[in-house]
């Protein structure tokens, strides 16, 4: 393998000193960028793109190609995993991913089982490609769903806006939700494992939907589960360490709970004010955000102002990766990315100085 040129982002996740503020985005390959819509068109469905190692590599490529970015991630999806457990994923147009046979009986929860990753060896395929074609240029992260949000969308049957089904399930039948996180949790240990061996050098698990739980529910039905996946992670691999990022969106008020998961760092959503975070979470964990995404709609003055007061929150020292507080829109200007990436390498510096 080649020599990793650009380590700034993995060594901001293990709190040691770099020269500026690492940054990547979340989405930062999709649809805003006119490359990626292109590609999209040749590979067909979503779907398509994502089992396609040549594209998959490609798109995954197109946002460094545009920006110097410290890290790249996988282009894949989080719905891969229940796919492979037999769910039917399909994205309908314009209207985001379904499956074809959500769990809506017990007797459907109870056959779930854990996928043989051979299922999902177009995922692996393609992280071995992307790591091939970096050829030590930043970084790869790889990632996965949190067992609680594939559970969201594997009884919901797709996105959400109330998450009735699932919660009526957790109240009625606490014990076959702990049946598909548990199954969940399982399978997401062994993707995530089989991705570090493929070459992802950190990885991300995007629990999206854990901050619509009450409290004490997102102890009990997200975070132990990505307590147990953090725990059976491989930590090292090729002499360096794989850092692990935990992001709950909307779990700012339990900053503390994330830390105490053995993760490397904690990814935030805008919601959360970073110098209060620092303070919470001592020297536990790195932070990861957490501009609004749509900020990026703003002209680049203000978009500028913002990275400027991100910059101010967070101080100085090591331990902070920039990032959005969730995925970047469609409708971005890609030119307002450019400015982005440049105020935050350019006015990280001063704080990197000792
Ligand atoms: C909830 C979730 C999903 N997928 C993901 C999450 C967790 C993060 C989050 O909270 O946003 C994770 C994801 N999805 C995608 C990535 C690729 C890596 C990256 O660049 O960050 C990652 C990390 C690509 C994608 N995943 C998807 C696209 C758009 C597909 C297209 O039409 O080309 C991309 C680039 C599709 C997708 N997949 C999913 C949704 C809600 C959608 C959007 C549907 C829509 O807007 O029409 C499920």
């Amino acid at each position: 393998m080649s020599v990793l040129q650009n380590d700034t982002f993995l060594r901001a996740l293990m709190r040691q000193p770099t020269e500026h503020t690492p940054l990547w985005l979340m989405r930062q390959a999709g649809r805003y960028l006119p490359e990626y819509r292109a590609t999209r068109q040749r590979a067909g469905s979503f779907l398509d793109l994502c089992k396609n190692t040549e594209l998959a590599t490609e798109v995954t490529l197109q946002p460094l190609e545009r920006y110097p970015l410290d890290a790249a991630i996988l282009f894949s999806d989080i719905l891969t995993v229940p796919d492979a457990m037999g769910l039917g994923l399909y994205f309908a147009e314009g209207e985001g991913p379904k499956f074809e046979r959500p769990l809506r009986d017990e007797a459907a929860i109870r056959a779930l089982s854990v996928p043989d990753m051979a299922e999902l060896q177009y995922v692996f395929d393609a992280v071995s490609s992307i790591r091939r074609a970096l050829n030590g240029r930043v970084p790869l992260i790889g990632f996965s769903g949190s067992p609680f949000t594939l559970a969201c969308y594997m009884v919901e049957g797709g996105g959400s806006d109330t998450f009735s089904r699932i919660k009526t399930l957790m109240y009625d039948r606490p014990e076959l939700l702990h049946h598909i996180l548990a199954v969940n949790a399982q399978a997401v240990t062994a993707y995530l494992n089989a991705q570090i061996q493929a070459g992802a050098q950190a990885v991300q698990l995007f629990d999206s939907w854990g901050g619509a739980l009450a409290y004490g529910k997102y102890q009990e039905f997200s975070l132990a589960y990505m307590k147990q996946i953090v725990a059976g992670l491989i930590r090292e691999h090729d002499g360096r360490r794989v850092p692990v990022i935990v992001f709950t969106k909307g779990g700012g008020l339990w900053l503390e709970d994330i830390a105490s998961t053995g993760c490397d760092a904690i990814g935030l959503d805008w919601t959360v004010d970073l110098a209060d975070a620092r303070r919470r979470v001592g020297d536990k964990v790195a932070l990861q955000g957490n501009l609004d995404p749509n900020a990026l709609f703003a002209k680049p003055a203000a978009i500028e102002a913002e990275v400027a007061r991100l910059m101010a929150s967070y101080g100085e020292g090591a331990g902070h990766v920039f990032n959005l507080g969730h995925g970047i829109s469609q409708f971005t200007p890609p030119e307002h990315v450019t400015a982005l990436v440049d105020a935050v390498h350019r006015l990280s510096r001063p704080y990197h100085s000792n």
